[in-house]
């Protein structure tokens, strides 16, 4: 594969794979991309542009959103509206979903979920944060209204999932359900070049992401698993190197480049954890099992668990298939 090859011709040459789309998502691909130059070009200049900090009001997670939060949201929701590709789209930020009725909309084939602005807690310190991106056929027929139900659907729906991580470099990843693969936005171009084919987790892994600070509140299993990983071992590369960003996009992605797991447990003080289900852990969970690797709940494929609720959280635990076995064993032995 030419390695030079922009986002946009590989949309293009890749839309064999969605006949049924007739160019529909290329189209909504290619509007996620726009959307992640304008929000990459205002976080470059976060600190010159006062749009640093926070904007005093608190989103439906109960956490108070930081500016950039609010821009991010609302790049994407204007980018993706007027482009009449999707007729509903539900953002970690948003309460409920907003239906999109226009005329411009009511062929309109695809939902989209986001979580604009992954990594909230670093983005006034300069530290990798990231977009998260999620894609649905409707199940609601074309001409009608769109429905809860549209985006209450299993993980295993998705056609389409990715992200794009704003750190030493801009890069957009993403799956269709034919692997995965990484584009880096040359600033000078102003285009997203193939830079990453098929991306896959490393046989091996010995990086283990967790925010320990929350471990006296981990289950018991969770507790064995990490102490499990901080032994000696040389056979197999123990102890294994903890690297936690406080962004699961920066951690995902080193994860999927080096070889290790994230997780994200379930605690005495958050019962199913953090991470929510339709925003974060499907998208992620669709690139790790793309990428060759495993996410589940610690008992549960994250694939197959039917959601909910629009802001349902679970439990979290992804990457190098043979890490999340590991961490499952323990916790179905130990709990
Ligand atoms: O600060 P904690 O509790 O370790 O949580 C950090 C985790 O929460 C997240 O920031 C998700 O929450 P946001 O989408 O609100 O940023 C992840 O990116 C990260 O891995």
């Amino acid at each position: 594969m030419d390695r030079h090859i922009t986002l946009g011709e590989f949309i293009i040459e890749n839309q064999k794979d969605f006949p049924y789309a007739k160019g529909e998502l290329s189209a909504l691909l290619s509007s996620i991309r726009l959307a992640g130059k304008v929000v990459n070009q205002q976080i470059n200049k976060a600190g010159l542009a006062e749009i640093l900090g926070k904007a005093g009001k608190e989103n439906v997670q109960g956490e108070t959103q930081a500016k950039l939060d609010i821009m991010a949201n609302e790049v994407f929701i204007s980018t993706l509206k007027n482009r009449g590709e999707i007729c509903g789209l539900a953002s970690e930020e948003l309460e409920d979903f907003l239906a999109f009725d226009e005329d411009m909309h009511k062929d309109a084939k695809y939902v989209v979920l986001i979580d604009p602005l992954d990594g909230s807690s670093n983005i006034d310190v300069d530290i990798t944060v990231g977009t998260i991106f999620s894609i649905y056929r409707r199940k609601s027929e074309p001409g009608t209204k769109v429905t809860m139900e549209d985006f209450l659907q299993p993980g295993d729906k998705q056609i389409a999932a990715g992200y794009l991580i704003y750190g030493t470099s801009t890069i957009l990843v993403y799956t269709t359900g034919n692997g995965v693969n990484g584009f880096t936005f040359d600033p000078g171009i102003g285009s997203f070049f193939l830079s990453h084919p098929q991306m896959k987790f490393p046989e091996k892994g010995n990086i283990y992401s967790v925010n320990e600070g929350n471990y006296v509140h981990f289950p018991a299993g969770v507790k064995k698993y990490i102490k499990w990983v901080q032994q000696i071992d040389e056979n197999d590369g123990r102890p294994f190197t903890s690297r936690y960003t406080g962004s699961l996009v920066a951690d995902f992605h080193r994860n999927m480049l080096l070889g290790g797991i994230y997780l994200y447990p379930q605690g005495t003080t958050s019962p199913n954890g953090k991470l929510r289900l339709l925003y974060e852990c499907n998208p992620m969970a669709f690139l790790t099992e793309q990428a060759g690797g495993k996410a589940s709940d610690g008992f549960r494929r994250i694939l197959e668990l039917q959601p909910e609720e629009l802001h349902e959280r679970v439990p979290f635990f992804c990457g190098n298939k043979e890490m999340v076995e590991k961490a499952e064993d323990f916790l179905k032995t130990s709990g």
